[in-house]
């Protein structure tokens, strides 16, 4: 992973949304309020219109200086050139994927709530290890859930932590203290009122 993209802040995924002309309005004014890393996630999209909307969400994300990240398909990422893809436990083999990317592409992957598998991943050559849910998500409501420890415990790995799962301003602060580097959010912006001002409460999380 180029040690040109941040190492903390807040990490954007999008809603599903299937208008990209409102996709691109709304992750256009999270970026401009300084979220530092973007995921593209849509399930509610076909092959068609994920492509089209991971490539319009790559030049706005390039305008911006910000990673692109598609979740689920590294395929997809590498034909549109983004920054990198993001794998779960049903998205395929890290290593599959380490292998084919092209070098300096991250790899980010999931880890629920097991150390184990944050073990694996990080012998498999992922870029960073995601734990959650740490919070009841209404995004995903029956993600297994995780405890803050485990962003304690995985320190040693000596890759960045993501967190992921209900996150909002006002619990965003103790994932930080136990050393989350990057928060993961996907309601707590999007479906906020404001979300460029939801961006900034989540980036104080970081200076307190
Ligand atoms: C940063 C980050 N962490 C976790 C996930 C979840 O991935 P996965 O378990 O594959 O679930 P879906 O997002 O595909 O529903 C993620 N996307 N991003
Ligand atoms: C996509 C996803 N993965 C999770 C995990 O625990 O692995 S929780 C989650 C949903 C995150 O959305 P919100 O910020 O709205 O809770
Ligand atoms: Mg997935």
């Amino acid at each position: 992973m180029s040690p040109a993209w941040p190492r903390q802040g807040l990490y954007a995924i999008t809603p599903d949304e299937r208008d990209t002309a409102r996709l691109l309005a709304r992750v256009g004014t999270v970026l401009q309020a300084g979220a530092v890393w973007l995921q593209y996630r849509n399930k509610d999209a076909d092959d068609g219109l994920r492509g089209e909307q991971a490539r319009e969400l790559l030049t706005l994300c390039r305008r911006h200086g910000v990673p692109l990240i598609v979740n689920d398909d590294w395929r997809l990422a590498a034909a549109i050139g983004a920054d990198g893809a993001h794998l779960g436990e049903d998205d395929g083999e890290l290593a599959s994927a380490r292998a084919a990317l092209p070098a300096g592409a991250i790899l980010g992957a999931s880890c629920y709530d097991d150390l184990a598998l944050a073990r694996r991943a990080a012998a498999a050559g992922a870029d960073y290890i995601a734990f959650g849910a740490f919070f009841p998500s209404p995004t995903k409501p029956n993600a297994r859930r995780a405890s803050p420890a485990l962003l304690r415990d995985s320190a040693a790995l000596g890759l960045p932590r993501v967190a992921i799962g209900g996150i909002t301003p006002d619990n965003a602060g103790p994932l930080v203290e136990a050393g989350a580097d990057l928060l993961a959010v996907i309601s707590g912006v999007f479906d906020a009122d404001d979300p460029g001002a939801a961006v900034r409460r989540y980036l104080a999380a970081f200076t307190h």
